[in-house]
């Protein structure tokens, strides 16, 4: 597995290998050890969740102030720009953001740890977005922080038309107003 290092020091970039034959290919898309090795930490999941998404659908940026959850997040069909946000203020990264593109043929993962706003942007016709969480969905903690909030300045790829986001997302608070890890 590849390990490639983001700006904000706490994301990873994983690519795992991928065996192409006449039939397809095969690829170890979690193996616990060779994560683990590659965070440098335990790491305990606890749910895996499925999003389809169509193209120019945005959804985020996502996080929950209590019970955070830290995700690993690949692109099963079609490609996607990811986003996360730091949200820890004792870091030196506290309110950077980083990216990455994830697709099929890449099999790119990405480690975003607990103390992240996390979003996406579908980039293709359809998005399968498969990912693991270090703790379970609690919606009473759950927040949402606009994608194009001017403080974070997210620098998004250009689609065709606007962005298709949820009521939620179109509720979403700004940067400076919301809630932030100690
Ligand atoms: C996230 C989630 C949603 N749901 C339900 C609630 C709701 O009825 C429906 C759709 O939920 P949402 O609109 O919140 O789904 P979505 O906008 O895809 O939310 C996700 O966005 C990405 C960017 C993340 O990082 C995730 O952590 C999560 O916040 O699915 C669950 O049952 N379990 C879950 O873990």
């Amino acid at each position: 597995m590849d390990i490639i290092a983001s700006p904000i020091p706490d994301v990873l970039l994983l690519k795992p290998r991928v065996f192409g034959d006449a039939r397809g290919f095969f690829s170890e898309s979690y193996n616990q050890r060779a994560f683990e090795q590659a965070v440098g930490t335990a790491v305990q999941f606890v749910q895996d969740n499925h999003s389809r998404s169509r193209y120019g659908v945005l959804r985020g940026l996502h996080y929950q102030i209590r019970q955070p959850q830290g995700k690993l997040v690949r692109v099963a069909r079609g490609q996607a720009f990811d986003v996360a946000v730091d949200l820890r203020r004792s870091s030196s990264t506290f309110g950077q953001w980083t990216s990455a593109l994830l697709t099929d043929t890449g099999a790119e993962q990405l480690w975003i740890p607990p103390g992240f706003a996390h979003g996406f942007l579908a980039l293709s016709e359809i998005v399968d977005f498969l990912y693991k969480t270090t703790d379970y969905y609690a919606p009473e903690h759950e927040r949402s922080i606009a994608w194009n909030d001017p403080q974070l300045a997210i620098d998004w790829p250009q689609i065709d038309g606007d962005p298709i986001i949820s009521e939620k997302d179109a509720r979403a608070q700004a940067f400076a107003v919301a809630e932030c890890f100690e």
